[in-house]
């Protein structure tokens, strides 16, 4: 292990993951190695079916790696943890509850008396601007509504860590943009270590600290590109031409790759 990796937050150690399919393997990770900082904001972009939900889904604990190690504080993961709270581009949000009932539900395996869950819970709902729609079921919330309700689900567990897969993926341009600077000021404040996955490279280059590029067959990391642009990320930020710049470079790294190396065996996906 490297300094930088001993030191790190979150640590992946040429993660592997292959998949049996049919009589052959199909290479979804082919040792990757990356090193998050304690508070780091880092995005993952890359082509469809390049591992980068399966690289997340291996921190969160929700899949193993076939070889190599992830590391959270120095610690290898073995399962899912509270201090790593998950948020899909699907809401999972339970249909049967209400917004304040739906974020208490992410308290109730701690232990905490009834009175400090529905604070904690009416505190996180607040964050989110959804305290007009606390009693509301999810069925009559908007998608940009729900995902704020999963959110503020995430968040009253307090995880160190948010893995974030395609979150805004579902909703629309401004509701999008809205919830981008809602995230940034909750980590400005917070400073939790967020990996978020996303297709879209101006939002990769937004939120991020650091653009983590990802190729396919097998899922690799190509290029992790510095964002080195100041927060709060204003608008301001978003039209300047070093923005753009940036964006032009992790566009570049996502829609020109080298052809796979085409280690697929047996894979006729
Ligand atoms: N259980 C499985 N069995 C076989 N192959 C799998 C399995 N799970 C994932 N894969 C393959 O592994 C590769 C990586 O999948 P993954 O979902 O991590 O990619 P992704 O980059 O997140 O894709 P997308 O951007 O489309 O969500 C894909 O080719 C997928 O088909």
């Amino acid at each position: 292990m490297t300094d930088i990796q001993e030191q790190a937050k979150i640590s992946f150690q040429n993660v592997r993951r292959v998949y049996d399919v049919g009589r052959g393997t199909f290479e979804a990770l082919g040792g990757v190695d990356l090193a998050i900082a304690d508070g780091e904001f880092v995005t993952v972009v890359g082509p469809s079916g390049c591992g980068k939900s399966t690289l997340m889904n291996i921190c969160a604990g929700l899949e193993t790696a076939s070889s190599g190690t992830v590391t959270v504080d120095g610690t290898p993961v073995d399962g899912p943890s509270p201090h790593r709270g998950v948020i899909f581009q699907q809401y999972a949000l339970f249909p049967w509850l209400t917004v304040r009932k739906n974020v208490e539900f992410g308290l109730s395996l701690q232990k905490m008396s009834r009175a400090e869950r529905r604070e904690r819970a009416e505190h996180f709902i607040e964050l989110v601007g959804l305290t007009g729609f606390i009693d509301a079921y999810p069925k009559t919330l908007s998608g940009g509504m729900k995902q704020r309700c999963a959110i503020a689900r995430a968040y009253a567990v307090d995880p160190s860590i948010l893995l974030m897969d395609e979150p805004f993926g579902a909703l629309d341009a401004l509701t999008r943009v809205s919830l981008q600077d809602q995230l940034l000021r909750t980590w400005s404040a917070d400073r939790r270590t967020v990996m978020f996955i996303t297709h879209d490279v101006d939002e990769a280059v937004y939120l991020a600290r650091r653009v983590v590029v990802m190729a396919k067959e097998p899922g690799r990391i190509v290029q992790v590109i510095d964002v080195d642009l100041p927060y709060p990320r204003t608008e301001e930020v978003r039209l300047s031409p070093e923005f753009a710049q940036l964006r032009g470079e992790v566009w570049r790294a996502v829609y020109h790759q080298p052809p796979s190396e085409a280690l697929t065996k047996g894979h006729t996906a």
